[in-house]
């Protein structure tokens, strides 16, 4: 009935005689996906579940499926008491740290009260500090992939190690002096202004709903570029700003983004073979122009701004153009524009968004929001209604409600760190050779309800005078910790209590129909970033 089909004998033979190579390449393939999964293992340190053949643990993050902020809040969960675990982002394994004495705090803090006096706080004596602090000098670096061959940008202070690294940092802090801010009142006012005058507008002419991330992106676009470079770039009134396009594009996720971190967790050689570039042709020219031209703009004219440029400039007298320096210890012209642009997009970001975060909760929160705008113009009125960055100082409770928007969204979800000298965790036999990577789970600590309790909760007065001593040490870093901590924590301070100062006395947020509740984020960025955050603007008779 059913004719059965007949081999040819040559074909049989020919799928008969394929048959080896291809299982040895699939072999071959298995073994490439799964070799560097028994590092953890070995060492005996746990896996919090079992990793997937190529992926790890990181499957969902890297098929989208997740944001990779949730993907580790079920990992650092998964791991129960543990203090530490071994996890792999496709095939590179990373050291998962969870307890806080092993991230790192010294023995002895000090923290500022309300009243402006320091207060010291003792920390028991057996609070030792590690990966971040005290032994430092075995963590100097992120161990983050720069491809600096192709990228040149990305020799900055950010990604770069060592004494390099070292060298530079010390060239760039005096440039975030408190001192050194109040030069920048007038600039930031000005794009204050600004700020208020186009949502004014917006308000009055086109509707009272604003999608405020990216109102504040381009407002902290203009801060930046008139504070760090002295550039006028009216960002806020231009739809067609160059810098708010280009800045845009770093943050926002691709396809082209999403393969390449792929491929730096599984094979990074291949990125410097392909001379791979992290950002397009476009946006990098951009931005070497843009910052090439402003330094050389200030060679010509020796125009003296106490700004972020006039440091760099410093950087380069002392780095580039110094015939003292031997060959290895010498900066490039190139090297001070990658500066230049990680001070622009670290500092751009990571403030909107965060400015952003603090919106929506007040938002939600109409009792905080009060409270808040009551000690604005409070410290307004006694200051003859003028802000500055001293009278800014003034504002506990603002200094509250921006650390708790910082605990539920620190704009960088990890903490990255790479053995630089070979380390035996301390209290455990677990050597960790030079090149592993320690990754610290920001986000999920600032979730953890051993330390914050009902984390969810917007509750600014976790940190009031009061209870901030009840706080755990060490699980609250969103700005980091150690001598890598962010170099900008006190310009960013310092831009988004003037902005919210300004908003806040002049408006009342509410939320709106359009306004995402819970906020949905930004799958595959690397900064925590929302999709969108709508709220409905009333102006207030002050
Ligand atoms: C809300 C605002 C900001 C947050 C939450 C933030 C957060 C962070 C974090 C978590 C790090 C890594 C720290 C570590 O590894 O220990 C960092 C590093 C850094 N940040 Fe920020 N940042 C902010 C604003 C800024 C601004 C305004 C600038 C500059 C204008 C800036 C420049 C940098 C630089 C240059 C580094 C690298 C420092 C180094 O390796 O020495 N950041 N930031």
């Amino acid at each position: 009935m059913f004719a059965v089909p007949e081999h040819h004998p040559s074909l049989l033979a020919g799928a008969l005689l394929l048959l080896p190579p291809l299982l040895l390449l699939l072999l071959l393939l298995y073994l490439y996906a799964t070799w560097t999964h028994g590092h953890w293992s070995a060492l005996g340190v746990p896996c919090p579940s079992p990793p997937v053949p190529l992926f790890g643990h990181a499957m969902p993050s890297m098929l989208g499926r997740m944001h990779f902020m949730d993907v580790l809040h079920d990992l650092y969960r998964a791991l129960g008491d543990r203090r530490f675990g071994g996890i792999y982002t496709m095939r590179t394994p990373q050291l998962l740290v969870k307890d806080p004495e092993l991230i790192g705090e010294c023995g002895v803090t000090m923290t500022i009260t309300a009243n402006g006096r320091p207060r010291l706080l003792v920390l028991p004596v057996f609070f030792r500090c590690h990966i971040l602090i005290k032994d430092f000098n075995n963590f100097t670096d992120r161990g983050l992939y720069a491809g600096t061959h192709t990228n040149p940008l990305n020799n900055n202070i950010f990604f770069t190690r060592g004494e390099r690294w070292k060298t530079m940092r010390q060239k760039l802090s005096p440039t975030f002096t408190a001192n050194k801010l109040k030069y920048m009142n007038e600039q930031v006012k000005e794009c204050t202004d600004s700020l208020l005058s186009t949502i004014g507008r917006t308000v009055r002419e086109v509707a009272d709903r604003i999608e405020i991330r990216d109102m504040m992106a381009k407002y902290s676009t203009d801060v930046i570029g008139s504070c760090a470079f002295g550039l006028k770039l009216d960002a806020i009134n231009d739809p067609d700003s160059e810098f708010r396009k280009h800045g845009k594009t770093v943050f926002q996720p691709s396809l082209r983004s999403k393969i390449r971190v792929a491929v730096i967790f599984m094979q990074p050689s291949l990125l410097g073979i392909f001379r791979v570039h992290h950002y397009s042709h476009r946006t990098i020219t951009f931005f070497r122009d843009a910052f090439r031209q402003t330094i050389e703009h200030r060679q010509r004219t020796n125009e003296d701004r106490k700004d972020f440029v006039h440091h760099l400039m410093k950087a380069r007298e002392d780095l580039v153009l110094n015939p003292d320096l031997k060959p290895e210890e010498k900066f490039t012209e190139m090297d001070i524009v990658a500066n230049a642009y990680i001070l622009f997009i670290a500092g751009f970001e990571t403030v909107s968004t965060s400015m952003s975060f603090c919106m929506y909760e007040l938002a939600l929160r109409k009792d905080v929001q009060d409270k808040v705008r009551k000690e604005i113009m409070e410290v307004k009125a006694k200051h003859n209604g003028e802000m500055n960055s001293e009278c800014l100082n003034e504002l506990p409770y603002m200094g509250m409600v921006i650390k708790e928007t910082l605990r539920k969204y620190p704009p960088l979800v990890t903490l990255n760190r790479v053995v630089t000298k070979p380390y035996v965790l301390p209290g455990t036999a677990v050597k960790l050779k030079t090149g592993t990577k320690i990754v610290i789970p920001v986000h999920a600590i600032h979730y953890d309800p051993k330390y914050y309790a009902d984390p969810e909760a917007f509750e600014p007065d976790r940190f009031s005078d009061e209870n901030v001593h009840n706080l755990h040490p060490n699980t609250y870093m969103p700005f980091g910790d150690g001598p890598r901590f962010c170099i900008g924590k006190r310009f960013a301070e310092f831009e988004m209590k003037m902005a919210l100062s300004e908003v806040l006395i002049n408006y009342e947020v509410t939320p709106c129909e359009k306004t995402q509740i819970p906020i949905k984020y930004v799958i595959g960025s690397f900064v925590n970033i929302p999709e969108s955050i709508w709220l409905k603007f009333k102006k207030l008779d002050t």
